[in-house]
């Protein structure tokens, strides 16, 4: 069964907006889980454009499904996941000036650095993730660092999908077979959204969990919070 992370980013963001504190981020979080998520994520960055590193151990109190922090390990994000010992640090290669994530690691060049924090990281408790592109060298590279899981960054199967969805998958259909076959668990995200999610479930329905953000909030400014979750939990096969 895949599991259905929310990321609340896109509260900050709005909240940040206006310097207040509408929408409530902490609220967020209790009601997304109250209306069915099974897990919360968080990219607490360096500029703290939405989620800040307050809001982060205010989460750490209310969260009581799986919470995932993202980021890039550096010795910020490094103390984060040391406080908080969340179920599970996704670490993403991006820099600090970026709009948004837009690549995997290259694990292979990484490695020794990789290595070195997937310890560290794992020997707080913590599952480790790597946010990876759907290339078997790079997914390989995550088994040799240490990783638990892999990512798999879904920003171009998003875009080609509606052009070719079985070519769109295909790529991610191979990096999931092989991670599977190496032991390392499969979670999903960037730019999913209601249109695309199903069938990359059908198609890799290992997937341990995705994480949706930004096409999930802006589908609740039109269809309410409550109703959006549930029917992003239908397309995930919640509901079966
Ligand atoms: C790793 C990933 O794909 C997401 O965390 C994405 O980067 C969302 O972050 P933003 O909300 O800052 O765009
Ligand atoms: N890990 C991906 C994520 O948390 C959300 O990405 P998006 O749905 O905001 O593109």
């Amino acid at each position: 069964m895949t599991r259905l992370s929310v990321n609340i980013n896109k509260f900050a963001s709005l909240r940040n907006a206006r310097g207040g504190n509408n929408p409530d981020v902490i609220k967020a979080a209790m009601d997304c889980e109250r209306f069915g998520a099974q897990g919360i994520t968080i990219h607490p960055r360096p500029d703290e454009r939405h989620i800040t590193t307050k809001d982060v151990y205010a989460l750490k109190d209310v969260v009581t499904t799986e919470f995932n922090i993202e980021g890039y390990p550096d010795q910020r994000f490094l103390k984060i996941i040391k406080d908080i010992r969340p179920a599970q640090a996704t670490l993403v290669p991006d820099g600090p000036d970026v709009l948004t994530s837009n690549a995997g690691w290259d694990t292979i060049r990484n490695k020794e650095f990789l290595t070195k924090v997937v310890k560290e990281l794992k020997d707080f408790g913590v599952r480790v993730s790597l946010f990876t592109d759907p290339v078997i060298d790079m997914v390989t590279g995550a088994k040799d660092v240490g990783a638990d899981r892999i990512e798999l960054y879904t920003e171009s199967y998003a875009t080609q999908y509606s052009k070719d969805k079985i070519k769109a998958i295909s790529p991610y259909k191979k990096a999931a077979v092989k991670a599977t076959e190496l032991g390392l668990g499969v979670n999903a995200g960037h730019d999913l959204d209601l249109e695309n999610l199903n069938y990359l479930i059908t198609e890799i329905p290992e997937t341990d969990e995705v994480s949706i953000g930004h096409a999930l909030i802006c589908d609740a400014l039109y269809l309410g919070l409550e109703n959006t979750i549930q029917r992003y939990l239908k397309e995930v096969g919640f509901y079966k």
